[in-house]
């Protein structure tokens, strides 16, 4: 028998399967094996992708070296989606299989040098520890060592170590029947307490047997005592694996009985609908702030697994949801299983293991979960479905929506996208018909949604010297400390500090052809468009009405939280951004300290915008709402409309009003006046008809191609013969944008340009790309590499 094995080197020439010869010994290998195999004078690790009776190849096909795991880590499934993924998204397919692994999984590679004679074997040399090659660094040393290696008097030894490592304890169990424990009991001296306490424990609590070391000890039976007891033969004792469990914290509740309102319950009866009947059909599930979809997932989720089915739940980098995940642990208990990137490396293999061993029939995780080798898969559900953070920006750059949709098919189950702002993709397609449209109009306890309030900075005054809180913000922050009630501000840090904005007119400088705002290249002296390749000069007074009270836009949280503290001496605030929430835990330590009401103010960035759930919380500041609005991206007034929906969203979700107030330069933009009425359906529609004049997507699909190169010169050449490439083999109606220089346009001293293709049907065009990317790997020699996004979440 033949395996066909994808080696753990990412580069074109190693992106296809290699043959090897399956020995007797090593018949258990399924399709989803990791192995180890020899790869030239090496050894690399591999995964096995398929199995034959024969082959074409004519020569000796070397033997497969070892079958690292007892149960394949792949799924047949996740084989099959990796080929899939590989042609969709231009990624080395090994890349992919690594993707859909936790990391420990990842071979560790070591060379050690072995002496090969007798006299070698007699050097000083090797009588101290083994000698990694890679390690040496001592050119006296390398000196002699290379010589050992020439005169053949030692060679190198290449291992493969698997990282993965298990975690074992200690269990005891009862070795006799019931009576006998009682006999030896009475047998026993009374003297001999300790002897006569495990026995009596052995005949009263045999049930709570086998017990764990940890358990024992803790009641009082030392490791002595359990020694001799086992050398009596009163108990045996054996070593048993342990899963890191990264929830153990969190106890099962049964849930509050809650009846569904008829919005919910007409979207769960037709979620559930497609569940019993096996449709892989997709539904948009848009629901306001504080709509309930939480409790119409919960209760799909439950009706997935009565229907004898497992379901996945994905949420935005879970770290940043605790409060989610803790509801559906509660709910399914020890069924569930959380993967994200706050986890240890160790928990995360464990919770993998449960999925991949069918132990866990609940999984949620951030991104990367939706590769979770569950089987028999009744229910996906895609939580915020318009986060960004579901397309991952670097190689392999999958959307995990659309490796979602492709699990679906294969289940034949419903996929649950949900959001209070669906992605302007998602909602074109539910307008449709690809899609099945469920809307949740109201809060689910019937309080209104916030009253939300537009403060214009052009007219406003300051409450302080940093021109960061208006007066109006200020004493609406005054009267819920007076009132004890809390308050959440959000910062928005996107697009932050280079763009240019006048404060007297509120004028941001854009591209004269894409309507985007110009980026500061602060070096170059220039204001460039990344889309079009635009640029002049930086300006010194506003183009608009000539004020020089132009401002490059920036501001930092510790800076606000400085003029808090001036304003309100003695307030209390928890200050949430990547500087203070890079400890793993200390986001959730902080929310869980906000609801505690340990804190007036949670001041972060656009971090605190989503799924928080805070009664006490009736006044939501925005301190910039602009920023976002100006980032050189055609979805800008997407994320800003989807980010000031979602925060003013936090506020008086429970008994007490709450009130929501944006500051702004912009109060005319059609995002924030809308997120204003929070009337999603509206910006929808506004913002379909911008894209459609502006030949954007939805109504276009687009690909990005970039060309990184150390030579400014030679980046710029090579994608000039690429859009050359495009233009012969396109259609005419097809939209060819640049090169130009990328946002950042050099990047650890490499030169990036970009090209943009907006097209509507282009059935040619992976393959075509396929080409293009071979090509430049050919080319990688010269210093180049392309790479390919498909649909990117970013333009600049
Ligand atoms: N049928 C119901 N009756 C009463 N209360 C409900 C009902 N359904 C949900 N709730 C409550 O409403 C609140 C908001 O629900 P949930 O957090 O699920 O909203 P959501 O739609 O996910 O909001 P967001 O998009 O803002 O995260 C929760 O406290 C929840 O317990
Ligand atoms: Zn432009
Ligand atoms: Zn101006």
């Amino acid at each position: 028998m033949i395996a066909q094995v994808i080696v753990d080197i990412a580069a074109s020439q190693t992106d296809r399967v290699f043959e090897y010869h399956i020995p007797d010994d090593l018949s258990g290998v399924a399709i989803g094996s990791r192995v180890v195999v020899p790869f030239g004078k090496r050894k690399l690790q591999g995964f096995v992708v398929g199995i034959s009776k024969t082959t074409d190849y004519d020569g000796k096909l070397r033997d497969l070296l070892l079958v690292t795991d007892e149960q394949p880590p792949l799924t047949k499934e996740l084989v099959e989606l990796s080929a899939f993924l590989a042609k969709a998204i231009f990624a080395f397919r090994i890349s992919i299989l690594q993707t859909m692994l936790p990391r420990v999984m990842r071979a560790n590679y070591r060379k050690i040098l072995i002496p090969l004679t007798p006299e070698a074997k007699k050097l000083p040399y090797f009588q101290q520890t083994a000698h990694e090659v890679d390690k040496i660094t001592d050119p006296e040393e390398l000196k002699f060592v290379q010589k050992l290696l020439k005169d053949n008097q030692a060679k190198i030894e290449y291992l493969v170590e698997n990282q993965a490592k298990e975690k074992h304890e200690l269990i005891y169990l009862p070795a006799l029947a019931n009576g006998q424990y009682q006999e030896l009991y009475e047998q026993t001296r009374k003297t001999a307490t300790k002897q006569r306490a495990l026995l009596m424990d052995l005949v009263t609590a045999r049930n709570s047997y086998p017990k764990s070391g940890s358990a024992m000890h803790d009641q009082g039976f030392s490791s002595a005592l359990l020694k001799a007891a086992e050398e009596k033969g009163w108990i045996k004792c054996k070593e048993v694996e342990v899963y890191r469990d990264p929830l153990a914290d969190v106890a099962s509740k049964k849930p509050a009985e809650l009846k569904l309102n008829p919005e919910q319950a007409k979207a769960l009866a037709k979620i559930g609908q497609a569940i019993s009947d096996q449709q892989a059909h997709p539904f948009l599930l848009e629901g306001v702030t504080g709509s309930g979809k939480t409790e119409v997932y919960l209760r799909a989720i439950s009706q997935a697994l009565s229907a004898g089915r497992n379901a996945l739940m994905l949420v935005p980098e879970i770290s940043l949801t605790p409060q989610m995940v803790r509801q559906v642990r509660e709910r399914f208990g020890q069924e569930v299983a959380v993967l994200h990137s706050a986890l240890s490396d160790g928990e995360r293999y464990d919770e993998w293991r449960r999925i991949r061993r069918g132990e866990a029939r609940v999984v949620v995780g951030a991104r990367s979960a939706v590769f979770a080798p569950l089987e028999n898969i009744g229910l996906i559900i895609i939580d915020e479905e318009h986060e960004a953070s579901y397309k991952q920006e670097d190689n392999p750059r999958y959307h995990a929506r659309d490796v979602a949709l492709w699990r679906a098919k294969f289940h034949h189950c419903p996929l649950v996208l949900g959001s209070a702002t669906p992605s302007l993709a998602s909602r074109a397609r539910a307008q449709k018909g690809l899609y099945t449209l469920l809307r949740l109009t109201e809060r689910a306890n019937q309080h209104p949604l916030p009253e939300v309030k537009i403060i214009d900075l052009k007219q406003a005054a300051f409450a302080g010297g940093q021109y960061d809180l208006s007066t109006e913000l200020a004493s609406a922050i005054q009267e819920r400390l007076a009132r004890h009630e809390q308050v959440i501000l959000m910062l928005n840090r996107r697009g932050f500090a280079n763009f240019m904005l006048c404060r007297d007119c509120g004028f941001v400088l854009q591209c004269p052809n894409c309507d985007l705002s110009l980026t500061m290249h602060k070096a170059a002296g220039e204001m460039r468009c990344h889309y079009c390749g635009h640029h002049e000069p930086i300006p010194k007074r506003c183009p608009n009405c000539h004020s020089s009270q132009i401002r490059f836009m920036g501001t930092g949280t510790q800076k606000v939280e400085q003029e808090l503290t001036e304003l309100f001496p003695g307030v209390r605030i928890i200050r949430m951004d990547v500087d203070t929430t890079r400890r793993k835990g200390s986001y959730k330590r902080k929310l869980d300290a906000f609801g505690r009401k340990e804190a007036d103010i949670l001041l972060g960035t656009q971090m605190i915008a989503k799924g928080l759930d805070f009664p006490n919380v009736t006044l939501v500041g925005v301190i910039n709402a602009d920023t976002g609005l100006w980032v050189p991206d055609y979805n800008a007034s997407e994320r800003t409309f989807q980010l000031l929906t979602q925060v003013a969203g936090r506020a008086g979700r429970a008994e007490k009003k709450g009130q929501v107030l944006i500051q702004t330069y912009n109060p005319e933009h059609y995002a924030i006046r809308l997120a204003q009425t929070q009337d999603y359906e509206q910006f929808y529609r506004y913002e379909m008809r911008m894209r459609h004049a502006g030949d954007y997507p939805p109504y276009y699909y687009t690909v990005l191609i970039s060309v990184a190169a150390k030579n400014e010169t030679n980046a710029a050449r090579e994608a000039f013969k690429i859009r050359r490439q495009l233009n012969q083999q396109l259609h005419p109606e097809t939209i060819v944008l640049g090169p130009t220089p990328s946002a950042i346009s050099r990047l650890k001293n490499q030169y990036y340009y970009q090209i943009l293709v907006k097209y509507k049907k282009e059935p040619k065009l992976n393959d075509l790309l396929h080409q293009i990317q071979d090509a430049g790997q050919k080319v990688k020699k010269y210093g180049l590499t392309i790479n390919i996004d498909n649909e990117p979440e970013r333009i600049m």
